[in-house]
């Protein structure tokens, strides 16, 4: 359902993504990982439109996004892809609850089955006490709860997230991950997820690893079991990571 092929990105003549290819299918969890600088938020944004790219092509859902008019990329950002990021992206001046809503007030499409679906995931995420309060009076995995339960509320058919769990407390990381599980598994969203964290990671059914703007590996949990999953993520973590102290890429 997502094509990347042969993707390249360069900032100030420097490349950045080399000749990137994959492909996502629906429904599946990925997670990327790779060493600081490897690339893995620059391809998380090129590929998911919120940037542009150098060369190649992605396709989301058989639609060719470089092809695409600037209204036709909003509309596709509106009705099938959600984004969490690290830093919330929440506004300081509206409370939760109208930030939660404001694409959907922006959009028309505050419905009651609209409030039905919020009632519940603010539930789940226990931000219910949460809902009057303004940005500045949260904690960080407060305002990671909130980011979370607006990329959730429009049913996204992809949901692009760049360490979701990087601001989190232990407690925290797991109930978030649980719930893109969740949301994986019971909604069929499809995830793309970067994080440094093998634990996160071990959440996901495959996991790409990135070292200098390639994908140099990626294996499949499969049916193992996660701490087993966890442990393979680990050790090619650690190898990538004396590649890179080596200096090869
Ligand atoms: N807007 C930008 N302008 C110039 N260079 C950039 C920009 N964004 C990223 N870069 C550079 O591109 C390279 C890849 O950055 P990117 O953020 O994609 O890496 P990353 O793997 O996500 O890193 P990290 O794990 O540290 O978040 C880095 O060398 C970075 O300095």
């Amino acid at each position: 359902m997502i094509t990347v092929q042969n993707l390249q990105k360069s900032y100030n003549s420097q490349l950045i993504l080399r000749n990137l290819s994959f492909q996502v299918k629906t429904g599946e969890f990925i997670a990327i990982m790779g060493p600081s600088g490897s690339g893995k938020t620059t391809l998380l944004n090129t590929m998911s439109t919120l940037d542009t790219f150098n060369a190649g092509k992605v396709l989301i859902d058989g639609s060719d996004i470089t092809v695409m008019k600037q209204a036709e990329r909003r509309l596709l950002r509106r009705d099938k892809i959600a984004f969490i990021f690290q830093h919330y992206n929440l506004l300081d001046t509206f409370t939760v609850k109208e930030n939660i809503y404001l694409p959907f007030t922006l959009a028309g499409k505050v419905t009651p089955e609209l409030d039905e679906r919020f009632q519940k995931l603010a539930e789940k995420l226990k931000i219910a006490p949460l809902i009057d309060k303004f940005p500045a009076e949260l904690s960080g995995g407060e305002k990671q709860r909130i980011a979370a339960t607006r990329a959730f509320l429009g049913n996204p058919k992809v949901l692009f997230a760049d360490e979701p769990t990087g601001a989190l407390d232990t407690r925290s990381a797991t109930a978030m991950l649980e719930i893109l599980a969740e949301l994986n598994q019971v909604m069929g969203t499809t995830l793309l997820m970067v994080t440094h964290d093998g634990r996160a990671a071990s959440f996901a059914n495959r996991v790409i690893f990135m070292v200098d703007g390639v994908i140099v590996n990626e294996f499949y949990r499969g049916d193992k079991q996660q701490s087993d999953f966890f442990d393979e993520i680990a050790e090619v973590s650690h190898r990538l990571g004396a590649i890179e102290s080596a200096g090869i890429s």
